[in-house]
């Protein structure tokens, strides 16, 4: 294979920081501006290397063609009633948006009621946010463009389907909900935010306001309802309250904690500047997530004293924490994952078990259980259900499912009945097999991880394996079914494995914490030793075994190749934070503290220089090479900017440029009109995944069996 000629890039040396008395050298600082003539001038020539390479793969069309005949198989959402209709999402396979329906019926003929994709020529305007008035007049939803976080509110009038003309700008992480005289929305708002807003800018985002917009005024007369000057890094959760007497506002500085006010609202009174808050919790130690209310009594889900997660009732009007009551007490094992209130005096309520969701109904007065609903072993990845509504609607996915939506009317049914179950051409999963095992890590801990082959697969060493982990934020990583791993578990004869590394939030608070701060190395040897179990139990070896993750997951991944490069033949890492050091400084980065600390810190910066990717790549010692490794990222990718993927595809190339045992490529893909991955486009969904699964078969020499 003629070795790739890695572009130059000017290495400024003359930038070195000081990090309380520590001296570290940034010499790809320059690629931190993305409108810079020479980072794009860098980033069109990593692409012009990275093609040709993905080009070269005999079966990258074939796989293509796979992938799209796969795709293309209709998706839909569970369906939601507003205003006495119901509404739902549908793709009917290929399209690069779904599209929202509306119904009378759930048996009547649908009716397209918003469809994004009339919203631009390549799909790449997404609906990522939305709620209806109270009364399911007025549709409120947040529009992005290219992947970014920013988002544009609009509004339409349900019954006529005209739009409203005003458009809400500088939007970012922001709730959507309306006081129930359905006039207008609390929103999120950075309008002090200079410069560019579309995405492709770094700069942090501060001074977030909650601002109440009146729907058919302009945005310039909106008013900042609830503001914190003092505290620029929140973020102000909102929700007004089921009964429509309160906003509860849940303000947080990064990714766990948060603190809870509220403040009465009544029918068409008039929403004020700086609105009196009350505050219930003072404390930044706990998450609390507004479920419902009864009367004065709101019922919070936390993890204060629960770090299982627990449903407590707090009565807004004595809520001194003496006074808190347990509505549904923290299981021992189980992780309560969310609740839901349904049908006047009752909640749902999802547990996770060892990785699979179990799906019960509980009486909201007493907290007691009613029932468990039917569920088989995966995950509940949508569900629809109101306090004001009997009827309620889930949607069960697993690795071997693609969807089926269930639906129960509690008043009258007594068993859920299917919906709609979601089939795939050409796909029979008779001829796979998951399982789950548990593998002990370096310290011993037992780490689950599901493994997923075709059934007849002979486990002799030979087949490829696709491991992928996250490891962090508290987020679970359940099964669901992929196109993309499934051609290449059938075409490559390949084995999945998802292995659930500590950071998540598989096992509650403690499973987060073992993967948090100073203990983040524990993520990077649960990662490790899924690929040293996968080996040395005969799945795989090494050279066969690909690591894959994304975002935090790609963090893992660029961790784990620089830890321990014998261990893999080939490493994926999507939109990856790589610059551990300097992370909080861009867009939202300074959020992730709460996971990663802040290099701001002594301590925690001596913590995060022995594990950012950025500052650990080394030529391994003897024989030992990197795996062929791809980064991907994406212009518009404004949640984890791409900087971290060019410093780190810079720093990686020019250490390997001259080493002659490095022969697998080191590459990046930058794709453009993208983003972090949310509201990403069907053609570039499956361009993307094409672009893996070639990269992979090329690197590995793998062979596609049609
Ligand atoms: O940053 C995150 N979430 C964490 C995140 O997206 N991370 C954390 C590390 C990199 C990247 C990822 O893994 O996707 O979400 C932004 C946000 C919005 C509103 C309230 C709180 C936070």
């Amino acid at each position: 294979m003629t070795r790739i000629q890695y572009p130059e890039a000017r290495r400024d040396e003359s930038v070195v920081d000081n990090y309380h008395g520590v001296e570290i050298a940034d010499p790809y600082r320059w690629l931190e501006d993305p409108d810079s003539t020479e980072t794009k001038a860098f980033v069109d020539a990593q692409n012009a290397i990275t093609k040709p390479y993905l080009a070269a793969c005999k079966v990258r069309d074939s796989i293509h063609e796979r992938l799209t005949q796969l795709w293309d198989f209709p998706k839909y959402s569970c369906p939601a009633k507003h205003g006495g209709k119901y509404y739902f999402y549908k793709n009917t396979g290929l399209q690069n948006q779904s599209v929202l329906y509306v119904q009378d019926t759930l048996e009547s003929e649908p009716k397209v009621f918003l469809d994004p994709n009339t919203l631009s020529e390549d799909g790449t305007v997404a609906i990522t946010s939305s709620s209806f008035s109270e009364d399911g007049s007025i549709f409120a939803y947040g529009l992005s463009e290219s992947g970014s976080d920013w988002s544009t509110i609009h509004f339409l009038n349900a019954q006529t389907g005209e739009k409203y003309p005003e458009i809400l700008e500088k939007v970012k992480f922001s709730p959507i909900t309306w006081t129930h005289d359905n006039r207008g929305i609390f929103y999120g708002q950075y309008r002090d935010q200079q410069g560019k807003t579309d995405g492709s800018e770094t700069l942090g985002n501060q001074n977030q306001k909650l601002c109440y917009h009146i729907v058919g005024t302009s945005q310039s007369d909106d008013v900042v309802a609830i503001e914190f000057p003092e505290e620029p890094l929140w973020r102000i959760g909102a929700e007004v309250s089921d009964c429509g007497n309160w906003l509860i506002v849940t303000p947080l500085k990064d990714c766990r904690d948060n603190l809870v006010y509220f403040t009465p609202l009544k029918a068409g009174m008039d929403i004020s500047n700086n609105l009196p808050l009350t505050q219930v919790v003072d404390k930044l130690e706990a998450d609390y997530e507004y479920i419902t209310n009864v009367g004065t009594k709101a019922v919070f889900r936390t993890n204060k004293n629960a770090p299982n997660y627990k449903l407590i009732a707090i009565d807004l009007l004595d809520y001194g924490q003496d006074k808190w009551v347990d509505l549904l007490p923290e299981h021992p094992e189980n992780v309560l994952d969310w609740a839901d209130a349904v049908d006047g005096d009752k909640f749902v309520a999802c547990y996770i078990q060892d990785v699979k969701n179990i799906l019960q109904l509980h009486c909201l007065k007493t907290g007691k259980i009613i029932r468990t609903f039917p569920l088989d072993l995966g995950t509940v990845v949508g569900f629809s259900g109101e306090k004001k509504y009997s009827e309620i609607f889930y949607q069960f996915t697993s690795f071997l499912t693609p969807g089926i939506i269930y639906t129960i009317d509690l008043k009258k049914e007594e068993e859920p009945r299917i919906l709609r179950e979601i089939k795939v051409k050409g796909f029979d999963a008779s001829l796979y097999k998951t399982s789950q095992i548990f593998y002990p890590s370096k310290d011993g801990t037992k780490i689950p991880m599901f493994i997923v082959t075709k059934s007849d697969a002979v486990l002799d060493g030979t087949m490829p394996a696709l491991l992928y982990g996250y490891g962090g934020f508290n987020a679970s990583i359940q099964p669901t079914f992929s196109v993309t791993r499934l051609v290449f578990i059938q075409h490559l004869n390949g084995i999945l494995a998802v292995a659930n590394v500590r950071g998540g939030g598989e096992y509650g608070e403690r499973w987060h914490n073992a993967g948090r701060f100073f203990n983040r190395q524990n993520v990077f040897d649960d990662f490790q030793y899924a690929a040293k179990y996968l080996v040395e139990n005969g799945y795989t070896t090494s050279t066969k075994l690909t690591i894959q993750g994304g975002s935090n997951g790609g963090l893992a991944v660029a961790v784990c190749i620089n830890q321990r490069p014998d261990l893999f033949g080939a490493a994926i890492a999507q939109v990856g934070v790589m610059d551990m050091l300097r992370f909080h400084k861009f867009t939202i980065g300074s959020a992730w503290v709460s996971d990663y600390g802040s290099s701001d810190d002594a301590k925690h910066f001596q913590n995060l220089l022995k594990y950012s990717p950025l500052h650990n790549v080394r030529i391994p010692p003897d024989d030992v090479q990197y795996p062929a490794t791809l980064l991907l990222t994406a212009d518009h990718d404004d949640r984890v900017v791409p900087l971290h993927t060019l410093k780190l595809i810079a720093t990686l190339q020019y250490t390997f440029r001259n080493v002659s045992k490095q022969e697998n490529p080191i590459l990046a893909r930058i794709d453009t009109k993208a983003g972090h991955g949310g509201g990403k486009p069907t053609m570039k969904v499956l361009e993307e995944s094409t672009d893996i699964l070639s990269f992979i078969v090329q690197s590995l020499g793998l062979e596609f069996k049609s």
